[in-house]
């Protein structure tokens, strides 16, 4: 007997954020378009109640996948559905990426209600982002601001900056334009001043190993540009240790030519003052197996630069 999933019924287990239930109903829509049918699980999980501290020290991304997983184990749903930048480097034994589908706007923005732009920053303006990432490219290039951490969901953070905690934050285009915020954003950085996060503007469909009826049905959404770009991207990342304390921006893009280039910039663990460990590659890259290759000899190079000793103590 062939396994079929036409007129099955699909169930996505999402967090409840506007933005995770925004990707959710669009992975929902997509299918649905196909003929499945779907439902959504709606789930808060660690990472959305802890909101005091920032998420390296308590655990990392991890945490926002982690229930989203047990739900898939326990048969109450049979898909989940990430920002790909909030999936950790390596899954648990049993789950698997399926599906990259297609990056919006990979850019970082920059969010003010006074300031057009970075440069437009008074001297020693106050900044909020968590990220560290962010923290040590705002630094190399402004390193009279301060830079103070803001947790929360988007609402939460623009909320933040409107109550004048801050002058301006730093977010991903992409959330803000998926939630219909695009008019905030002052200005985009390019993703040579400000290089983004592995995977950052991509979905990632995650499910469990033995589900092949729906992996088989999932290659239709597969974005292969951005699949292939992201897999260089994340290669980096794991290669150096996949720790989100440590501040690493990861960027694929594709060239004219046909190329990939993968442009990397690590910060220092602890002293986020210290300069930044750059480095740029184009390459050809035809299939996931090359694009890993390509994220791993980024990473060789970045250790044959010293960034040993950039990383994070082993806990
Ligand atoms: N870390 C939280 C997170 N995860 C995904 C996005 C935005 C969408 C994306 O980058 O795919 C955000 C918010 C942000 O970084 O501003």
């Amino acid at each position: 007997m062939t396994e079929t999933l036409k007129n099955s019924s699909v169930v996505i287990a999402t967090r409840e954020s506007r933005l995770a239930l925004w990707q959710a109903e669009h992975v929902k829509a997509v299918l649905e378009a196909r003929g499945l049918g779907v439902s959504l699980l709606g789930m808060t999980t660690r990472g959305d109640q802890i909101l005091d501290r920032s998420l390296s020290k308590v655990g990392g991304k991890g945490l926002f996948v982690k229930e989203l997983e047990t739900a898939l184990e326990e048969g109450r749903a049979q898909l989940a559905v990430h920002s790909l930048k909030d999936v950790p480097m390596e899954l648990p034994e049993g789950f698997e990426l399926a599906a990259i589908l297609e990056r919006e706007d990979p850019r970082d923005a920059f969010v003010s209600p006074r300031y057009e732009n970075l440069a437009a920053l008074p001297q020693g303006a106050r900044v909020g982002t968590s990220s560290l990432r962010r923290v040590v490219q705002l630094k190399a290039l402004r390193p009279d601001l301060q830079i103070e951490p803001v947790r929360g969901n988007l609402d939460t953070r623009l909320r933040k900056l409107d109550e004048g905690q801050f002058d301006a934050i730093v977010l991903a285009a992409a959330g803000l334009k998926r939630l219909g915020l695009g008019e905030r954003i002052r200005a985009c950085f390019s993703e040579d001043e400000m290089i983004p996060c592995a995977g950052q503007g991509a979905l990632g469909l995650e499910l469990r190993a033995d589900a092949q009826a729906l992996r088989a049905e999932l290659q239709a959404l597969v974005h292969m540009p951005t699949s292939l770009a992201t897999q260089a991207e994340r290669a980096v990342s794991r290669a150096l240790g996949g720790s989100c304390s440590m501040p690493l921006a990861a960027h694929g893009r594709w060239q004219a030519d046909g190329r990939l280039r993968l442009d990397v910039a690590l910060g220092h663990a602890e002293d986020h003052a210290q300069p930044l460990l750059k480095l740029s590659l184009t390459e050809p890259v035809a299939d996931e197996a090359a694009a890993r290759a390509l994220g791993e000899r980024a990473a060789a190079q970045l250790r044959e630069r010293g960034a040993q000793a950039y990383l994070p103590a082993a806990v």
